[in-house]
């Protein structure tokens, strides 16, 4: 670490680059607005808000609304009155040649409150409440329990047989009512956690158009080039603390899907408050479109984004850029950009880019390392050794392998004491073309020279395995079914007990499924996937697998950015939540041969994540949030979203 110039540098960084930050920003608490008001500019996001009728009175709304009403409008001017009797806000006074400002000041009652995800409760609205919000008949009789509520949806959501059915009712229900949603998921988080993120939601983004019935999140496209400010003060929420953004050019292993990438964005910030606790009106989902270059989608007639391929190079930065300074401009600093699904080609260099400048975390590098270290922390406690101790071999060398790959080097480098070149030697990583090695580096991409060793070349798998012995197996290469029997049984040859993770995602780019791992290994293998395989049975024995999956890391580290303050994000925290997951795993886990705590405890362990990364923050200097709470864990579980019904006056 060291300083130039008022600012301090980081020299350790998973993306390669020095992460920069400024030492005295302080947190400053917003005011809080009770009514809103017509902006003065029109804006329609400031425009049209709803607030709830206890709070607005006849008054309020007169004052709010008198500076900027068209009563204010030049009465002098000519041309006919085309609004018939005046109106109670004089707008129907402005002459047909006028501008206009079609803005509304509502408060949410009767059928509007009802149609508000937000403050919707449906059945489970009171009498008292029913009397006070104008509800009377507009809801049949019946008054339930939002548990009565959770039930019966539960129900009706197991009568689907069709995965993707359950995806649109869960979306149709986020849409309809926000708490209840919440609850569902929370209280469900084993059995919905398929259906809102993978594998399922990597269906419904292959299908995003034909299913399209309501947008959520934010797009912003090349035809918004110049505007983006603009467009996000389009979005009506104004206290954004966590943006997923993706640009859709690698959704999970499926490639590239465009625009229709945004149900990744949605379904991670539906983690990021189910599992972190983030308020749902502090997320905003963002897919930036620079056109597709999968040709099925450009002819496919229900496709929803621009008809047209990629922009690359200066035309895809400058949009990128603008994205990023508009964020900083409208959001602050404090806000957290997490990337997602971006193809490895742009990926690190955004986060190199504006690791610097932004509090950035890319998910598929970081949160993916960060989920893996853990896992392996966890394993050696059943494989017996200390990290440096092993072997490690990946399949597929992009993001998700590079990123696990530097951290494990990382980690073994600040327990021993060796240099990080010397520890990355025990890691080895195949690509498609191959082992990666020392004659091949003139034709690699930057993030893969690092790991090219001596060796002679090898060019499949199978043969690496014999060759390098690995103690670890990892898939992060998003193409299914490559860890063949040959490869397992190799694996099991030299291994008493190998650990083989197959990372890829969703379910069908899986390298290999637990039934597979579990049987060409006898029993002995630890696995874990990317997306989640049913307990298998085999020789009697029943083998749950855990899921290694960066859905424990993010919501957890996200919330201890949030609640320290942090203005950047360095790879010592990324450290402390490996450390921080792999201390929930029990010793039943463990028995079992689980790597990975179950997800039931998931708050709980996001909890105690982001207290870890919180205090990381205050110890490096990059939390804002002063003083320090004394005890960090307390204090996030305090923060967090709970997604009860309020009661309202
Ligand atoms: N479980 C989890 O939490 C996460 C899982 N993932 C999953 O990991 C997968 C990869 O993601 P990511 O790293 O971002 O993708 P990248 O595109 O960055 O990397 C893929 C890598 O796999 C290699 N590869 C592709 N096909 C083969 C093959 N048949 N044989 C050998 N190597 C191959 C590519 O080789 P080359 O470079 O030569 O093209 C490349 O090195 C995806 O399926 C994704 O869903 C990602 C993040 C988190
Ligand atoms: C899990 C995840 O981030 C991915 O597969 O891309
Ligand atoms: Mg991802």
């Amino acid at each position: 670490m060291f300083a130039v110039n008022g600012s301090t540098f980081l020299n350790n960084s998973l993306s390669g680059v020095p992460r920069v930050f400024p030492r005295s920003t302080q947190r400053v608490a917003a005011p809080l607005v009770v009514v809103a008001a017509v902006s003065s500019n029109g804006r329609p996001g400031d425009r049209n808000v709803s607030v709830l009728v206890e709070n607005t009175s006849k008054e309020m709304v007169e004052s709010a609304t008198s500076s900027s009403s068209p009563s204010a409008i030049d009465k002098e001017a000519k041309s006919t009155v085309g609004g018939g009797v005046e109106d109670v806000y004089g707008e129907d006074s402005a002459t047909e040649d006028m501008h206009i400002t079609p803005w509304t000041v509502t408060v949410a009652s009767g059928y509007q409150l009802l149609r508000d995800p937000h403050y919707n409760k449906g059945l489970a609205f009171t009498e008292k409440e029913r009397d006070a919000h104008f509800l009377r008949g507009l809801l049949p009789p019946g008054v339930v329990s939002q548990e009565i509520q959770v039930k019966k949806m539960m129900h009706n959501m197991r009568q689907y047989q069709v995965p993707l059915q359950r995806y649109m009712a869960m979306m149709d229900l986020q849409e309809r009512n926000e708490r209840l949603f919440y609850k569902l998921l929370i209280d469900n988080v084993e059995e919905l956690l398929p259906v809102v993120y993978t594998p399922t939601v990597g269906e419904a983004c292959q299908k995003y158009g034909s299913i399209f019935r309501q947008p959520q999140g934010l797009f912003i496209s090349l035809k918004e080039k110049g505007r983006i400010l603009e467009v996000l003060k389009n979005w009506p929420e104004k206290k954004i603390q966590v943006i997923v953004v993706t640009d859709g050019e690698r959704i999970l292993g499926l490639g590239d899907l465009g625009c229709q990438g945004m149900g990744i964005p949605v379904g991670k910030l539906s983690l990021y408050s189910a599992l972190g606790g983030i308020r749902p009106s502090a997320c905003l989902p963002v897919t930036i479109d620079v056109g597709t270059n999968n040709e099925k989608l450009l002819e496919d007639e229900f496709y929803i984004g621009l008809r047209r391929r990629r922009a690359t190079g200066q035309e895809y930065s400058e949009l990128l850029h603008e994205f990023m300074s508009a964020v900083k401009q409208n959001y602050g600093e404090k806000v957290l950009i997490q990337f997602e699904d971006f193809a490895n080609h742009n990926a690190f260099d955004l986060l190199a880019k504006y690791g610097t400048s932004h509090l950035v975390f890319n998910d598929d590098i970081e949160g993916t390392a960060s989920v893996v270290l853990a896992g392996l922390i966890a394993a050696l406690k059943l494989v017996g050794g200390a990290l440096a101790d092993h072997r490690f071999l990946f399949l597929g060398a992009g993001e998700a392998g590079t990123g696990i790959a530097e951290l494990i080097a990382l980690e073994i480098s600040k327990q021993t004491g060796a240099p990080l070149e010397e520890t990355r030697k025990k890691i080895w990583l195949v690509d498609s073309k191959g082992l990666i090695v020392r004659s091949r580096i003139e034709s690699l991409q930057h993030f893969k020279r690092p790991w090219a060793h001596e060796h002679e070349p090898i060019n499949n798998l199978a043969d690496a395995v014999k060759s390098i012995k690995p103690t670890v197996l990892i898939g992060s290469s998003g193409a299914g079914r490559t860890f063949t029997k040959e490869i397992v049984e190799s694996m099991s040859s030299f291994n008493e007990k190998p650990i083989i993770l197959a990372l890829s995602n969703p379910t069908s780019q899986s390298e290999c499924t637990a039934e597979e791992a579990y049987k060409w290994s006898e029993g002995r293998c630890i696995f874990a996937s990317g997306s989640p395989f049913a307990p298998v049975e085999y020789n009697g024995k029943v083998y749950p697998s855990g899921q290694a999956n960066n859905a424990y890391i993010f919501p957890g580290f996200g919330l201890g950015l949030i609640i320290s303050g942090a203005i950047r994000v360095h790879d010592e925290m990324l450290l402390v939540a490996s450390e921080a997951l792999a201390e929930q795993v029990s010793h039943e886990n463990l028995e079992k041969g689980l790597i990975y705590p179950p997800f039931s405890n998931i708050r709980k362990i996001s909890a105690q994540i982001a207290a870890r990364v919180a205090e990381k923050a205050f110890q490096l200097g990059l939390a804002t949030r002063l003083p320090q709470p004394e005890n960090l864990v307390r204090y996030a579980e305090s923060c967090m979203y709970s997604p009860n019904y309020r009661t309202y006056r």
